[in-house]
């Protein structure tokens, strides 16, 4: 897997109860790429996130990473390459400390325990989380879970993040703070979200869903200076390109 691809090939899914959350959806994202999910409510972005690390697999179809199908043989090695940052921080953090969370995943591969500490350590200092590494993470604020919750994922050292509305519940400082760190990952990212600004600063490119199919895909400045796209995808243009007199421009809030 030295090249990080992600293929969809007409891939359908639908739920036990028989919803219909993926159809026909194929796409093609290459290595370092940093690229959104954006649509309305319900038009599939969390479910074609959760077959990128095997959580669903396809009903028809195919998802490939790195020219391999994602199934329950090739998971081991798909965990190591793609990490998942959830949209909700307490879905991913439940030991009794800080440290030990980060720990979890590189423990798990069977590293030696000074290969984790150091894994550990340089995790949470890329997220500025270090003075936390003591604490027990249900007490922590949600900007704090967040970076920690980041810093689970970075110690397994993935070649592809995975961010399900990394934005969401945090205050405009911990969001422009969050949107500064993911700005110095050389990741290949890709991030569901409907926090269009966050968009704009962050992914060259934009996939728009409805109805569980992509509606349109190219660079983010075409897809968002769409009005007619962006009506019958449901979403508004970004704050930012509305020409809103007090909406902050780029990192103006950074202190
Ligand atoms: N566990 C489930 N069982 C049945 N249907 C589901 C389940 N989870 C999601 N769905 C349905 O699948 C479709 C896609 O949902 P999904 O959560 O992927 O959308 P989304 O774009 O992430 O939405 P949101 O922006 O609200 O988070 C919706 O119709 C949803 O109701």
């Amino acid at each position: 897997m030295s090249h990080h691809t992600i293929d969809f090939i007409d891939v359908q899914y639908s739920y036990p109860d028989g919803t219909e959350a993926l159809r026909n959806l194929g796409l093609h994202i290459g290595h370092g790429e940093s690229v959104a999910i954006v649509g309305a409510n319900g038009s599939g972005k969390t479910t074609l996130l959760s077959h990128l690390i095997g959580i669903l697999f396809p009903t028809t179809g195919t998802v490939n990473i790195g020219g391999f199908p994602v199934s329950n043989k090739t998971l081991p090695h798909i965990r190591q390459t793609v990490g998942m940052v959830f949209q909700n921080p307490d879905d991913q953090l439940f030991m009794p400390t800080v440290f030990d969370d980060v720990a979890f995943g590189p423990l798990n591969l069977g590293f030696e325990a000074a290969e984790v500490e150091s894994r550990v350590i340089a995790a949470l200092k890329t997220v500025g989380a270090l003075d936390l590494k003591d604490r027990p993470p249900y007490r922590l604020s949600g900007g704090q879970k967040r970076a920690v919750a980041i810093a689970t994922v970075l110690a397994m050292e993935p070649s592809i993040l995975v961010m399900d509305e990394p934005t969401a519940a945090l205050d405009p400082l911990a969001r422009r703070q969050l949107i500064n760190l993911l700005e110095t990952f050389s990741h290949t990212k890709i991030i569901a979200t409907h926090d269009l600004d966050m968009v704009l600063d962050l992914c060259e490119r934009t996939i728009v869903l409805k109805n569980g199919s992509v509606l349109a895909d190219g660079p983010t400045g075409e897809i968002f200076g769409d009005e007619a796209l962006l009506a019958k995808a449901h979403l508004e243009k970004p704050l930012s390109m509305q020409g809103c007199p007090i909406c902050s421009p780029k990192k103006s809030i950074i202190p």
